[in-house]
């Protein structure tokens, strides 16, 4: 059975304690869980996940990333973690830091090379994600980020079963291919009573470099329109940036801050939802 003392919920879920399948490690005080969804693959879902932690550890916060997408880890790399291992400590995970005391845990950790394949069956992988929720020393964190699956298949399914999800930032593009299959990933979270936090349009537009003025790359769905019929709010929008697609380069020397200044909005933005 559930154990609600000890959950980031605090009862304060819709689920049914009988039927909860979140179990929770009391080791672990984890106030507020956000995971990023899309639906849609490479549509810019880990860039985000590692931004938000970034910026809310910039913030002051104490921060974790899960990285949920098995089959396709990229978080270690987005977050100059590249070729770390994870310690054992009495049975327990301890999950990676940065330079900035962000904590991460990944499947690359374990895996011998960066580039050794994940060829499991979904059992298995959703029992991986489920072991990084508890049996990881996360400790006492702020927020902890979930890199989610791309899809809406068995692994997002089990995070979403599994782990006290407090809200989901649901990343889209403006295409209409990409708008139908976010919408998918929206009415997933609302079938399974968890909060949608609000959208985030990501590769919104290029800024040119000579005159400052905005333009749009895609012919997408006006972000207004498909905002309105899903009933959800724009957490904020992200240009193509130089910036981000560099994002491995993590550290103190790379700080940037016209990327603060688009990114530290959106980030209050979540936060403010999360409170609501
Ligand atoms: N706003 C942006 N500006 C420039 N490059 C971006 C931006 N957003 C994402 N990218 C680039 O697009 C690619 C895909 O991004 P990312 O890996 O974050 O997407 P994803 O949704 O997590 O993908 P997957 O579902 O495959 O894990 C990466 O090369 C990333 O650097």
């Amino acid at each position: 059975m559930a154990e609600c003392n000890t959950c980031p919920s605090n009862s304060g879920c819709s689920k049914d304690k009988k039927s909860c399948m979140v179990k929770n490690n009391p080791l672990n005080n984890v106030k507020k869980i956000i995971a990023v969804m899309s639906g849609k693959g490479g549509v810019g879902k880990s860039s985000i996940s590692v931004l938000i932690a970034k910026y809310l550890k910039q913030l002051g916060y104490s921060v974790g990333v899960l990285d949920a997408d098995i089959t396709g880890p990229s978080v270690p790399r987005l977050l100059g973690l590249r070729g770390k291992g994870v310690e054992n400590n009495e049975g327990m995970m301890v999950p990676v830091e940065t330079f900035d005391g962000i904590k991460v845990m990944s499947l690359n950790f374990l895996t011998e090379n960066e580039d050794d394949p994940v060829i499991w069956r979904g059992p298995m992988i959703s029992g991986v994600v489920q072991q990084f929720w508890t049996e990881v020393l996360w400790g006492n964190l702020d927020y902890l980020v979930i890199d989610m699956p791309p899809g809406t298949g068995d692994v997002a399914l089990t995070v979403m079963q599994s782990i006290p999800i407090s809200g989901i930032v649901m990343v889209s593009v403006p295409q209409d291919l990409v708008s139908m299959i976010v919408s998918k990933a929206i009415n997933m979270a609302k079938k399974m009573n968890i909060n949608v936090l609000g959208v985030i349009e990501n590769m919104s537009y290029i800024t040119c470099p000579d005159c400052g003025k905005k333009i749009k790359l895609f012919n997408g769905e006006n972000i207004d329109k498909f905002l309105e019929g899903m009933n959800l709010k724009l957490l904020g929008e992200l240009p193509m940036l130089n910036s981000i697609s560099n994002l491995s380069d993590y550290s103190y020397e790379n700080a940037n801050e016209s990327l603060e200044l688009i990114f530290n909005p959106i980030v209050t933005n979540i936060i403010k939802e999360l409170e609501e």
